[in-house]
């Protein structure tokens, strides 16, 4: 058996219940069988496969909050700290009620090798809980997020963990996680990201995910003789990724037709009107099949279904594992000849080799979403100086970065004789960087 067969085996026996961790690792590992062969001597002796899978602490405590009916709730919260050899953990916190320990493993997982590429000196992190924040009234909110973080904020620090936005997770949430954290410990530093701008948030921190997916797809579609003007888009999900994302696409020239929520989708032949898409999410928090009630040419479907609709370009900006197969196929039926994940893991394993093995550009997410991680690192080099850059200074940085991860993704798996697998390229060239520290720091 070989060494990563191994060591994928000992995932599955040690974490039985966790499939996303298991599909995360799986994919990392089988795109690195080609570095790992080159090295597996030293790698065995060192188990170092068994240590980059293994995460360096897991936390997980108990959430007790109060509801507006004077109901005591509880709810169970994580911190993954997965991978501190470049830096501190950084990740984000996601609130839905699907989190699990499993969940927030690979998404920890992940985010090693994301941070990684950003180049930015930040180790890997995911942390949450199974609260279902929909429907909840601000003062139910700000309940949970005090005794969220009155456990959480034990473990976490400017310079040892910081937390972020995610699926749940926007200002709102991180406005009352920071309040509560500087009560508790009298520190007023720079351990959260996404802050609020007159509490030591970044500009362009907001639309910094959004915005670095579309300066990857750029940068993809450049590198293969395309280009983002006069092309169709859909984009899945109407929440922070996928608002900001059709902004940056519709700014490049592209017509963003489609959106959707865990409801439904709405599909616009005319194109998606943002500001109505930014009214309706951000403003009301409402359903995304609000939009035909203002704009009735278009039409609103109940289900899964968005990617059946014929484009260009997908941009997965939802959730994980929600396209599969049939869905990858109905792209590659429709025209569409590009596919860059906004959200963590988007796409199955099987929708991912489907891609490959039909010529479809493919950009998996930990390259591809990397703009918010790299940015909510550039809110803590402004914390660290006691200074605020402009938007323009943030979002030039920010798309100097997206283009370096293109590079780097680029040159790696050109190197290995995999010219265009932008799969490999991201797990090797995220990996080399960690491999080299984690050598560097002995047997920890
Ligand atoms: N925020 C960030 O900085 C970054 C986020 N990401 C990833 O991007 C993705 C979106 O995150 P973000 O935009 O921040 O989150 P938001 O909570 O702002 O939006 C999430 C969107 O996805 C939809 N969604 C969530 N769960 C499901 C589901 N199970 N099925 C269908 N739709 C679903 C939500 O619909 P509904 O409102 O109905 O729940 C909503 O439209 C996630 O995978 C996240 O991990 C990646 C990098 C950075
Ligand atoms: N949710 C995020 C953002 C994490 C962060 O900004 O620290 C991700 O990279 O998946």
């Amino acid at each position: 058996m070989s060494y990563v067969d191994e060591v994928m085996q000992r995932v599955v026996e040690k974490n039985p219940s966790e499939k996303e961790f298991h599909q995360a690792v799986k994919e990392v590992l089988d795109s690195l069988r080609v570095v790992i062969e080159k090295n597996e001597e030293k790698y065995r002796k060192d188990a170092l496969l068994e240590r980059i899978t293994e995460p360096e602490r897991v936390i997980s405590f108990r959430i007790p909050w109060v509801d507006d009916k004077g109901q005591v709730q509880v709810n169970r919260g994580f911190r993954v700290q997965f991978n501190s050899a470049i830096g501190p953990y950084k990740g984000g916190l996601r609130l839905h009620p699907s989190v699990n320990q499993g969940i927030i493993k690979f998404l920890g997982f992940e985010q090693i090798f994301k941070n990684s590429l950003t180049g930015l000196p930040i180790g890997g992190g995911k942390g949450g809980s199974d609260f279902d924040p929909k429907g909840k009234s601000d003062r139910e909110i700000m309940a949970f997020c005090q005794s969220f973080m009155t456990e959480l904020h034990k473990y976490i620090g400017a310079d040892t963990d910081v937390p972020a936005g995610d699926i749940g997770v926007g200002g709102r949430e991180i406005g009352y996680l920071y309040g509560q954290y500087k009560r508790l410990t009298g520190l007023y530093e720079g351990v959260l990201t996404g802050k609020g701008l007159t509490y030591g948030g970044s500009l362009a921190r907001t639309e910094a995910t959004g915005y670095g997916l579309v300066y990857m797809l750029d940068e993809m579609l450049k590198a293969n003789g395309k280009a983002i003007a006069g092309s169709t888009v859909v984009i899945s999900g109407s929440g922070n990724v996928a608002i900001y994302a059709t902004q940056k696409a519709q700014q490049l020239g592209a017509k963003v037709v489609a959106l959707s929520d865990s409801n439904g989708y709405v599909y616009d032949k005319d194109g998606i009107d943002l500001d109505l898409v930014r009214e309706i999410k951000e403003v009301r928090r409402g359903r995304i099949k609000e939009y035909v009630e203002a704009r009735p040419g278009a039409v609103y479907t109940e289900g899964k279904g968005i990617w059946t609709v014929p484009c260009d370009i997908a941009l997965p900006c939802a959730t994980q594992n929600e396209l599969g197969l049939e869905d990858a196929k109905a792209l590659k039926a429709n025209g569409c000849y590009a596919v860059a994940e906004g959200a963590n893991m988007p796409s199955t394993r099987e929708a991912t080799d489907f891609f490959q093995e039909n010529g479809m550009l493919f950009m998996p997410g930990k390259a591809a979403n990397a703009g918010g991680v790299a940015t909510s690192a550039l809110e803590m080099s402004q914390n660290s100086q006691r200074l605020s850059w402009s938007f323009e200074e943030v979002d030039a940085k920010l798309h100097e970065i997206m283009i370096g991860i293109f590079k780097k993704v680029d040159e790696a798996s050109k190197r290995y004789g995999l010219e265009g697998n932008y799969v490999a390229g991201a797990n090797i060239a995220g990996f080399e960087k960690v491999v080299e520290a984690m050598n560097a720091q002995g047997v920890v």
